[in-house]
């Protein structure tokens, strides 16, 4: 006999949390299943850890950048020590996520989840039917379709690591190489990024990608663009990584090779068929209102939709959307005007709305202001030599149309650009504001 619900969620992370709770808190029947440990990437295998380690290494520069300024001494990473202070924050939450749903009455399951019929998952041998289901499970690293690749480390793999390998070989230039790199290099080793983009970092502006370099180079990873990996093998005392590069061939050793080469919706277990849920080109065919459009049970977010950018804040969006979809008919769409992302490098870099590149295929009027400004006071003031900007603002309205940022605080000050890019903001609005001084705001407007 099946078990009913009002909605079962595939997977435990930030999309599923969002949504069962709201559904919950309508009063209806819920019920989430995972696989892996609640809690989902951001938290377990992502964003947070990520940023527990970024911590150390950020320390580490700052007191490496203000060394001929007056701090002495020299500091260094303790990568097991660095280690059990990010699992201070990761080993409770599986628990803690737990424990939170079932407080609220909601019921968990621990297996892979996969469709037998359209309302109806097999989830560890128990069979649950339900009004609605919905799809929250999340991405996984893409196939590369190389001989060796089951060799790569996946983000959690290198976020779990209990020691560093000296010589660690990045595959891809996406966010998570800049990251890792920035976080490996500084903890000591060697470190090199292949990519086979003609730049790394493709999300955000190409001037400040440019200006970001510096700091690629002060640490002296080798950053290695039109590269493409095609085949790593096994050797005695590690790995080789071959690539090419405009025809001529590359062989790297390494001690460590890292999968940071894109991630994919990770819905091809779910048996979808069986569900009839419609997939194109790998990816949910869905509605406007995240719904499946073959399965009107269905309902995907986060990752798995890929509807949006695939971040977090974009995850329980999509999340409250589908929520208020189920619980009152589809009336909400979502709306990804204005989402800010940052690469967590030191020092960040960050971007929100359109690039120039965006902006000037749209054919829109604007002006833009953009500088490389190490010599502002925010840097100066952090001995930091990476600061700089470049903000889009539309001719007519005066609206902000995109910022761009890099150096200290931007992964803060991009907020502020978010905001008024969300809600309509003018650019005249943020230079008659007041920020606190000196911070990192208190530069926008001479950005403007
Ligand atoms: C290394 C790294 C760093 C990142 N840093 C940032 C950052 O700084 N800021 C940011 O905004 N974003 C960041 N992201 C992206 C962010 O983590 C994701 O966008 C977000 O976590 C997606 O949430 P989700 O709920 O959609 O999916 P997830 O959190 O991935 O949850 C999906 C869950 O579904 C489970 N699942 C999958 N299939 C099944 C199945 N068949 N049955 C049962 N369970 C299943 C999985 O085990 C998983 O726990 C980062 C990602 C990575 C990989
Ligand atoms: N700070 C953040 O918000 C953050 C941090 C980490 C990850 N993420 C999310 O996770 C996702 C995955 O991150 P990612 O860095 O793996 O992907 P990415 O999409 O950012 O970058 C992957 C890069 O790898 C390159 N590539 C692919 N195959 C290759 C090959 N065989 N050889 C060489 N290069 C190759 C691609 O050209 C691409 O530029 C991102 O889309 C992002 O949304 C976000």
């Amino acid at each position: 006999m099946a078990k009913q619900y009002d909605l079962v969620v595939i997977g435990a992370g930030t999309a599923a949390m969002t949504g069962a709770m709201r559904v919950r808190a309508a009063g209806k029947q819920v019920a989430v299943i995972d696989y892996r440990p609640f809690g989902g990437t951001c938290a377990l295998r992502g964003c947070d850890p990520k940023k527990m380690l970024i911590s150390g290494a950020a320390a580490v520069d700052y007191a490496r950048r203000m060394a001929t300024h007056g701090v002495e001494g020299s500091v260094e990473i303790d990568w097991p020590a660095l280690m059990a202070f990010k699992r201070t924050f990761t080993d409770p939450v599986p628990e803690k996520m737990e424990q939170r749903y079932q407080d609220k009455g909601i019921d968990t399951y621990h297996g892979k989840a996969r469709f037998t019929g359209r309302n109806t998952l097999e989830v560890a041998g128990e069979v649950l039917e339900a009004k609605h289901i919905l799809i929250a499970s999340g991405a996984e690293p893409a196939k590369l379709g190389i001989p060796g690749e089951q060799h790569l480390m996946d983000n959690e793999g290198f976020l779990a690591l209990e020691t560093l390998p000296q010589r660690i070989v990045l595959v891809g230039g996406g966010y998570i190489a800049a990251e890792f790199s920035h976080i490996a290099s500084r903890a000591g080793a060697k470190v090199t990024i292949l990519q086979h983009g003609d730049r790394i970092l493709k999300e955000f502006d190409t001037d400040l990608v440019g200006w970001l370099m510096a700091s690629f180079t002060a640490l002296g990873i080798d950053v290695r663009t039109k590269t493409s990996v095609e085949r790593i093998e096994k050797v005695a005392n590690g790995y080789q990584v071959f690539s090419s590069s405009s025809g001529t061939q590359l062989m790297i050793e390494a001690d460590l090779v890292v999968h940071a080469a894109g991630r994919v919706s990770d819905v091809e277990p779910l048996d979808l068929a069986a569900g009839g849920v419609e997939v194109e080109n790998g990816r949910l065919k869905l509605n406007e209102y995240l719904q499946s459009s073959s399965n009107p049970s269905v309902y995907a977010a986060g990752d798995a939709a890929r509807m949006g950018p695939p971040l977090t804040p974009v995850s329980s969006h999509d999340a409250k959307v589908v929520a208020a979809n189920i619980l009152n008919g589809n009336q909400k769409t979502p709306n990804y005007q204005g989402v800010p992302s940052v690469a967590f490098t030191i020092p960040p870099i960050a971007s929100v709305g359109l690039t120039e590149a965006k902006a000037r295929e749209k054919g829109v009027k604007f002006r833009m202001q953009s500088q490389s400004t190490p010599t502002w006071f925010t840097a100066r003031q952090q001995a930091e030599p990476v600061y700089g900007f470049k903000v889009l603002v539309d001719e007519a309205s005066d609206h902000i149309l995109g910022a761009h940022l890099v150096g200290p605080h931007v992964d803060e000050v991009i907020n502020i650009f978010a905001l008024a890019i969300r809600h309509g903001l003018t650019a005249d609005d943020l230079r008659n504001t007041m920020f606190a001084y000196p911070t990192g705001a208190s530069d926008i407007s001479s950005m403007l």
